[in-house]
C-alpha cells in the first residue's frame, strides 16, 4: 500500500504538486494520467525519493519513507527514458544489476525470455533503438519480483507485439496482488489492464476512481470516453 498525504512540490516559481493525496492498494493497477506537465512524473519520482517534496508525507507499506531507502528494493521502476552507460552491453547491465541485488535469489526472467534479450546480450546500450532500451528497462523492472511496479510510459517506442507481451505481464502480476502505477498517454492501451484511474491536472489530483465507478458515472466502457466525460 502506498499513501501520499498533502504532497506539495515547487520547482522555482512553478507549483508542480498541490496537496496531492493518493492511495494505492495491493492488487490495484492504477493509471496515472493527465496532460503534459501535470505532475505525473514528479509524483512518481517523489514516491521513489528521486524528488523530495517540499511538504507532505508518503507512506509505503505502513512506514513513512522519509530518510528511508530499503523500501526502494520493493519497487520495480521503469523510467520514461532508460539511461545506462552507453559502452556497457545488455548482458553487462543485467549482470551488474543481478550482482547489486545478489541477495535476491528469486528472479523473474520471463520477460527476458519473451523479449529474447539473451540473444542480443552482446549489443552495447549505446547502439540500441529506443524500443530495445525500453525492453531492457522492462526486464529490469520485473527481474527482482518487487511488490510494486511504477512504470512511466512503459510502452513508448515498443512495437505492438512487445507492447502486448508487457501488458499481459502487468495483468499477470496484478493477479498476484502486486500494486502497479502506470502512466501513459495512450489510453486505449490501458483499458484491459487497469482497475483504477488517478487523473492529474496542474499538479492536483482531480479524481481517483475505480473503473467500476467510472463506468457507472459515465455510462461508458472505453477509458478514453470515460475520461472525456469526466473532465468535460
Ligand atoms: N527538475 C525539474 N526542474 C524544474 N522543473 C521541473 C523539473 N521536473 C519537472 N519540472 C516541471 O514540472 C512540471 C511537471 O512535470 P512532470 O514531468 O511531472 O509532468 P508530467 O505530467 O509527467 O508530464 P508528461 O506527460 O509530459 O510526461 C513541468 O512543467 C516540468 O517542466
Amino acid at each position: 500500500m502506498i499513501i501520499t498525504e498533502h504532497l506539495h512540490k515547487r520547482f522555482g516559481s512553478q507549483q508542480v504538486l498541490r496537496d496531492v493525496h493518493i492511495t494505492c492498494r495491493p492488487g490495484a493497477c492504477i493509471a496515472l494520467i493527465g496532460p503534459n506537465g501535470s505532475g505525473k512524473t514528479t509524483l512518481i519520482k517523489s514516491i521513489l525519493q528521486m524528488v523530495i517534496p517540499d511538504r507532505g508525507k508518503i507512506i509505503f507499506q505502513g512506514d513513512d519513507i522519509t530518510g528511508q531507502c530499503e523500501y526502494r528494493a520493493k519497487i520495480g521502476f521503469m523510467p520514461q527514458m532508460t539511461r545506462y552507460p552507453e559502452n556497457m552491453t545488455i548482458g553487462e547491465v543485467i549482470s551488474m544489476m543481478m550482482d547489486i541485488r545478489k541477495d535476491q535469489k528469486n528472479r523473474d526472467e520471463e520477460l527476458l525470455e519473451q523479449y529474447q534479450l539473451k540473444d542480443i546480450y552482446h549489443k552495447r546500450m549505446g547502439t540500441l533503438s529506443g524500443g530495445m532500451r525500453q525492453k531492457v528497462g522492462a526486464c529490469l523492472a520485473f527481474l527482482f519480483q518487487p511488490d510494486v511496479f511504477i512504470l512511466d510510459e512503459p510502452t513508448a517506442g515498443l512495437d505492438p507485439l512487445s507492447t502486448e507481451i508487457l501488458k499481459q505481464k502487468i495483468i499477470k502480476e496484478k493477479s498476484k496482488g502486486k500494486t502497479t502505477i502506470i502512466t501513459s498517454h495512450v489510453l486505449s492501451e490501458l483499458d484491459e489492464m487497469i482497475s483504477e484511474v488517478i487523473y492529474m491536472h496542474e499538479g492536483q489530483v482531480l479524481f481517483q476512481k475505480s473503473m467500476e465507478d467510472l463506468k457507472l458515472a459515465t455510462q461508458e466502457v472505453k477509458l478514453s470516453k470515460m475520461i472525456a466525460k469526466m473532465i468535460a
